[in-house]
């Protein structure tokens, strides 16, 4: 489905990414951790297309997406919900949720019914305008958003942060149930417990290389904490 060999990128001259091998398969989770500045944003941003790749290779659904635009990986199947739940404020809930589905052009009208079953909190705000809406549920429409372009692989980065442990536990559920429906997700979490339940495999970044990856049952809670308190 996804997979990515020697990945470097960064921003100008700083490199952030050094040769970051990474896959992630239908119907699991993979997991990025690893303590804040290593560069997961900037990894899961160079999947997505967002910022360029300076070396390395990522391959999608067979092909070579190295260097394809980004609303070219979102119409091959990638969605992306970056950190800081980013919706347009002005819009109602349904017309980012409108906006996203046909931007991806390869959408199904029942997606955002299928969507709202996995956020069913979203579907009482349809006519709220996205800037109204407290923290938890930005972030449930982020995720949404995402979803509604039936994405092969979905990109989440950080989708518990800041957010209330009632709505983690919604989001996780989310999360669980679109692998679930045979979605490859990609997740960075930096809620131990969650990324550890939610988990088919882990890869830890630091400084921008990875140090450890491998299924989630070869890395128990004290483990994962030594390695992110290095
Ligand atoms: N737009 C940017 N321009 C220049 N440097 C950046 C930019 N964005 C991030 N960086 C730098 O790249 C490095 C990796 O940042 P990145 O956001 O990828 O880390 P992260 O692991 O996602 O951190 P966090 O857990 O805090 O979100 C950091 O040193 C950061 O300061």
């Amino acid at each position: 489905m996804l997979t990515v060999h020697g990945l470097c990128s960064g921003y100008g001259r700083a490199q952030v990414l050094f040769d970051v091998d990474l896959t992630a398969e239908p119907g699991s989770v993979t997991c990025v951790m690893g303590r804040n500045g290593v560069g997961k944003s900037t990894l899961l941003n160079t999947v997505a297309g967002l910022i360029p790749a300076t070396a390395g290779r990522i391959s999608f659904d067979g092909a070579d997406v190295t260097r394809a635009p980004a609303h070219a990986r979102v119409r091959a199947g990638m969605g992306y919900a970056p950190q800081g739940h980013a919706s347009f404020a002005p819009l109602t809930v349904l017309q980012n949720l409108q906006v996203a589905r046909e931007a991806a052009g390869r959408a199904r009208p029942e997606a955002i019914d299928r969507t709202l079953e996995l956020f069913p909190r979203l579907a009482p705000l349809l006519e709220r305008r996205a800037g109204l809406l407290s923290g938890g549920q930005a972030q449930q429409l982020a995720i949404a958003r995402a979803l509604v372009t039936r994405p092969a692989l979905l990109i989440l980065d950080e989708p518990t942060e800041g957010i209330q442990p009632s709505i983690v536990a919604e989001i996780e559920e989310a999360v669980a149930a679109i692998a679930g429906d045979g979605v490859a997700v990609l997740l960075v979490e930096q809620y131990l417990d969650v990324a550890l339940r939610l988990a088919d495999s882990i890869t830890v970044l630091d400084a921008g290389r990875v140090i450890r990856a491998g299924p989630r049952a070869e890395l128990d809670t004290a483990g994962a904490q030594r390695l992110l308190a290095i």
